[in-house]
């Protein structure tokens, strides 16, 4: 493992915000970004289009392994998710997508085999990783840990509030449902479960904004 290159890991549940405090955050230190969700939301995903049970859990594993994932930036500036071959960014971001990478995730077979393709992202100048694990597992050198976290129902209205932009019809009472299960099925799986590293920062984000808390984290990189 290359231990020269600074790691920021943000961790935590479904909701919190990791994804868009971590793209802020990558693109004000001008590191790399690594969505680890996006790799297992691919495979379930990808398991989908195959008609692949997910219970054959030998199936998932040969899928986890042969499953192309490219990250590209649209003129807008957007992440583009390209699952082999095909632009699955809208579909990966479905609640049907979280739940089966969820499902999947707790394979110990599919996380071993996305353990490389995860650690490959580590490249100069620095890189922000966000998922469950990174501080954990993926990246437990990293110099700068952060859990964050905020009330389910805050993550719910949240994702309420960005299904809703979209267009999606969707209620807040089953997506806080959603959110809960998802939580619970991630923080109780035996291998690499949902919790903070010992070294993490924990930043509640309850009742914060995007840009205070991106302000928070870029304070532990630039003290
Ligand atoms: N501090 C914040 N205050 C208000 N809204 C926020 C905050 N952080 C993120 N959001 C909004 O909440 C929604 C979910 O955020 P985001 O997708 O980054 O969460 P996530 O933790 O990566 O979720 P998931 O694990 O499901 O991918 C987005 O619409 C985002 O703009
Ligand atoms: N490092 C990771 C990242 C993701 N997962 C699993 C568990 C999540 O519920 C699911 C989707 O992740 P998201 O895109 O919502 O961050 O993938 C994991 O186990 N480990």
């Amino acid at each position: 493992m290359n231990t020269t290159i600074p790691v920021l890991t943000i961790d935590g549940p479904s909701g919190s915000g990791k994804g868009t405090i971590s793209r802020h955050v990558a693109q004000r230190l001008g590191w790399h970004y690594l969505d680890s969700g996006a790799l297992y939301r691919a495979v379930g995903v990808a398991a989908g289009w195959a008609d692949i049970d997910l219970d054959d859990h030998g199936a998932l594993v040969r899928c986890a392994f042969d499953t192309q994932v490219g990250f590209r930036a649209d003129p807008g500036g957007e992440l583009r998710v390209v699952v082999n071959g095909v632009d699955a960014t809208d579909e990966l971001r479905t609640e049907t997508a979280g739940a089966a990478a969820s499902a999947i995730a707790a394979i110990p077979e599919v996380r071993a085999a996305l353990k490389d393709r995860q650690r490959d992202f580590r490249q100069l100048p620095g890189l922000v990783a966000d998922g469950r694990d990174m501080g954990t597992v993926i990246f437990p050198d990293a110099a700068i840990k952060v859990f964050l976290t905020a009330s389910a129902e805050e993550r719910a209205e949240r994702r309420y509030k960005q299904l809703n932009d979209k267009g999606v019809s969707v209620t807040l009472g089953g997506l806080l449902r959603e959110i809960l299960a998802r939580d619970a099925r991630d923080a109780q799986r035996a291998v690499a479960p949902l919790r903070p590293a010992e070294d993490a920062v924990r930043i509640d984000t309850t009742g914060q904004g995007i840009e205070t808390v991106v302000e928070r984290v870029l304070a532990l990189v630039k003290p």
